[in-house]
Parts: structure tokens; C-alpha cells; sequence
């Protein structure tokens, strides 16, 4: 095994940042999971340690909306709201939170759904904020089974507001992802090569962390 000084000088560090930032260069900054496979399967939240990893990633989430009119960023509970939180002051726009029930003191509207824990769910939306008109970009961390995406959009949809188009980190190939990228206009930071790794839910760059 070895040691804590060893394992962090193999690991990217943390805050470091490469002269050459091409699309997706913070993915190596991302942990892989090691608890198991009840957990998320991995972790860019190492990524926004790093605020050049952080602006580089919303930047990348935004650049096919340049020219789209977007009024608000609605970003999904709980990790949604550190990157939509980033994308929305990238972009010079409000966020909303889309909650997870039973947080919210305010009227709200609902939307159950089941996510990758093959759980139902319910999220929730104040009703006070959008309105018939309203354009909204959705961002949230990850879409696996894309179940909390499609509630999202489903809420948004329900008050009568237009969704521009769906942010990730990633969107898995799933039936869900799928579905999200044939219906919405969408962004995500994994260059087509690593596509593969993602759905496989192993990045080469983890391998940094296990030696
Ligand atoms: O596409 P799906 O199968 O619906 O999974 C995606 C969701 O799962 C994760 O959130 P989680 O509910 O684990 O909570 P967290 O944001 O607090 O980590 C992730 O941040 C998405 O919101
Ligand atoms: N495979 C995964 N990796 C990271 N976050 C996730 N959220 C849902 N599934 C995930």
C-alpha cells in the first residue's frame, strides 16, 4: 500500500492548473467511488474545489447557449445547486432551487419520480417565481437514469415556463439520457472519447488515485 505522501503525489493535485485547458481537463480532477455501489459511482464535486476547474466547466455547459434567451437557472438538490449556482452567475442570471420535498415553506408544485436508487421521489418547485414565458436552463451534477432531470422538466413544464435546455457534468447513455438528448437542447463536458468511460463508470484518470 502506500503511503498518504505517495498516494498525493500521484493524485492530481487538486488546485493545480494545466497550461492547456481543453474541453474537459478538470474531469482528471474528479474521485472515483469507493464506498460501494449504493453510492454515486463518481464524484466531480473534487472538481469545484478548483475555481478554474469550476469556471471552465460552466463556461463549457453554457457554450451552446450563447445566442438562446434564457431568464433563469433552475438547478436540481442538492449537488445542482453548486454548478447551476456557477453556471447562473457565469451567465448573469437568477437560480432557482429545485428541492427535494419537504424543504420548501412556501407553496410549491411536485413531481415524483425514481432516480438511479430505483427509489420514487418527490421533488419540488416554489410557485412564486416562474410564470407562463419564463425560459429556464436546467443544470444539475449528473443524469444516470435521468428519472430527476425528466422530474425537473416536468415541473417547469407544468407552470406553463419553457425549458431552454438541460446542463450536466454528464448524461449517462441510458434510456433517460437518451431520451433528454433527442427532446432538449443539452450540454455536458465529457469529450466524445470518454464517453465510454463514463458509461462504464470508471475513468482512466482514477487510476491515479488507486496506486
Ligand atoms: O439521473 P438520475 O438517475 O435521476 O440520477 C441523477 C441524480 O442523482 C444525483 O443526485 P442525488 O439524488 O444522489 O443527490 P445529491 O445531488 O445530493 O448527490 C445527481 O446529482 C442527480 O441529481
Ligand atoms: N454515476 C453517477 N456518478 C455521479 N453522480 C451520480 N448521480 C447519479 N448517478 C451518478
Amino acid at each position: 500500500m502506500p503511503t498518504v505522501q505517495s498516494r498525493a503525489v500521484l493524485q492530481m493535485d487538486v488546485f493545480a492548473v494545466p497550461g492547456d485547458r481543453h474541453k474537459g481537463w478538470y474531469l482528471s480532477l474528479m474521485a472515483p467511488n469507493t464506498k460501494g455501489p449504493e453510492f454515486a459511482w463518481l464524484d466531480p464535486s473534487r472538481l469545484y474545489c478548483n475555481s478554474q476547474a469550476l469556471a471552465d466547466c460552466a463556461k463549457d455547459l453554457l457554450s451552446p447557449f450563447q445566442s438562446d434567451n434564457i431568464d433563469l437557472v433552475a438547478g436540481m438538490d442538492a449537488m445542482g445547486f453548486i454548478l447551476g449556482a456557477s453556471v447562473a452567475t457565469a451567465l448573469g442570471k437568477g437560480f432557482l432551487a429545485v428541492r427535494k420535498a419537504g424543504h420548501l415553506c412556501v407553496p410549491t408544485q411536485g413531481q415524483s419520480y425514481t432516480d438511479y436508487t430505483g427509489r420514487e421521489k418527490t421533488m419540488e418547485v416554489r410557485l412564486d417565481v416562474l410564470r407562463p414565458g419564463s425560459r429556464v436552463l436546467l443544470v444539475d451534477q449528473w443524469i444516470e437514469t435521468g428519472g430527476t432531470m425528466k422530474a425537473a422538466i416536468q415541473l417547469v413544464e407544468k407552470l406553463g415556463a419553457t425549458v431552454v435546455g438541460v446542463a450536466a457534468v454528464a448524461i449517462e447513455n441510458t434510456e433517460g439520457g437518451r431520451w433528454i438528448k433527442e427532446n432538449y437542447k443539452f450540454s455536458h463536458c465529457i469529450p466524445e472519447e470518454l464517453q465510454s468511460q463514463i458509461d462504464g463508470k470508471y475513468l482512466d484518470s482514477f487510476k491515479s488515485f488507486n496506486n
